[in-house]
């Protein structure tokens, strides 16, 4: 069964077109995750979705209802874990944690929950103490309080550090081995990677291209090879690779379709002047590389489209 249908959706916001005839649908069990570049109409979608603000068209059905009209049936089985969460600082962790389990006929257990998302130490804790990392994994905590069957994560893992973010992928997964439907945005696409089963890439308001992070990723046909230079070598005096690498500023990386010539070139020119590349690589493109040359294309005005929206029967 799905646990969301969406077709056609808009909204706009006097003669800007925010959520632009957006349609998809998430299954039962689901990790969906939601990419785009800011402002790109995502919290907007989801908030549709959630029930908190009006589509001014479309149809759409969450977990059998309709969230605009937002019975109380609906709001027990969804969580929801926003950006910035408002709530009152002086409680304790476990005071808010109850508080809000109070408001749902399914609950999960404060104190194991606390320890799930890392927060033992901060058990008695003001809110107003926590960092911002903990009040995000607090803001997590509080989502999944109700044992929701649809739980909607925006940019869950902001701030965390490198532990914390794999703990709340561990949960994450957890949630899906429940069943649990989850409908995430991030702009970590390694997160879209590690846990969705598929993933939407909207820009301005349309959804450019969806699929699983193996489908889109499948659509790039070069490999990216990437390398230092040692400090004494221009990027001037390297043969033709075949492409034009750009830099982070640290490590070059050139994207190509033909990774032995351009290997050949530049272990045959390191050789010759007796240099080592530090950190040569050759990777098959990752989510990251697929969406950055989709969002590209589409903000420049192609319109690539290649991969379109999957239909599904
Ligand atoms: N209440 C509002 N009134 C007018 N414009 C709004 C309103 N809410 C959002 N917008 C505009 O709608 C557009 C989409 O915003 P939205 O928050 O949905 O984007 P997003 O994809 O979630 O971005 P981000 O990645 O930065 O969170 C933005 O240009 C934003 O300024």
């Amino acid at each position: 069964m799905r646990a969301i249908e969406v077709e056609n959706l808009r909204k706009a916001y006097g003669a800007s077109r925010v959520v632009d005839g957006v349609s998809f649908d998430v299954d039962e069990g689901e990790v969906f995750a939601l990419l785009g570049p800011n402002g790109a109409g995502k919290t907007t979608t989801v908030e549709i979705l959630e029930g908190h603000r009006r589509a001014d068209s479309g149809t759409l059905s969450v977990l059998g209802f309709d969230p605009a009209s937002s019975p109380r049936q609906f709001r027990e089985r969804i969580g929801i874990v926003l950006q910035e969460a408002g709530f009152d600082e002086d409680f304790t962790v476990t005071e808010l944690l109850r508080l809000q389990r109070g408001y749902y006929p399914r609950r999960l257990d404060v104190d194991d929950l606390i320890a799930q998302v890392g927060l033992d130490e901060k058990r008695t804790a003001r809110v107003k103490t926590l960092s911002g990392g903990q009040r995000r994994r607090l803001d997590l905590a509080l989502g999944l309080v109700g044992a929701p069957d649809m739980l909607f994560l925006d940019e869950p893992t902001t701030g965390f550090d490198p532990s914390a973010r794999r703990h709340a992928w561990d949960l994450v997964e957890r949630l899906r081995g429940h069943g649990t439907t989850v409908l995430l945005t991030t702009h970590y696409l390694d997160e879209a990677e590690h846990l969705a089963d598929r993933v939407a890439v909207m820009v301005a308001g349309r959804i450019v291209a969806m699929g699983t992070p193996a489908e889109l990723t499948a659509r790039q046909r070069h490999v990216v090879v990437s390398f230092r230079l040692p400090a004494d070598a221009p990027l001037e005096s390297l043969p033709a690779l075949g492409g034009t690498p750009v830099t982070d500023g640290a490590a070059w990386t050139l994207a190509t379709e033909h990774p032995t010539a351009a290997l050949h070139a530049l272990s045959g020119w390191a050789l010759a002047r007796g240099v080592e590349l530090p950190a040569l690589e050759v990777r098959r493109p990752s989510l990251e590389d697929a969406y950055l040359e989709l969002v590209g294309a589409e903000l420049a005005g192609e319109h690539v489209g290649a991969v379109p929206p999957t239909v599904r029967s």
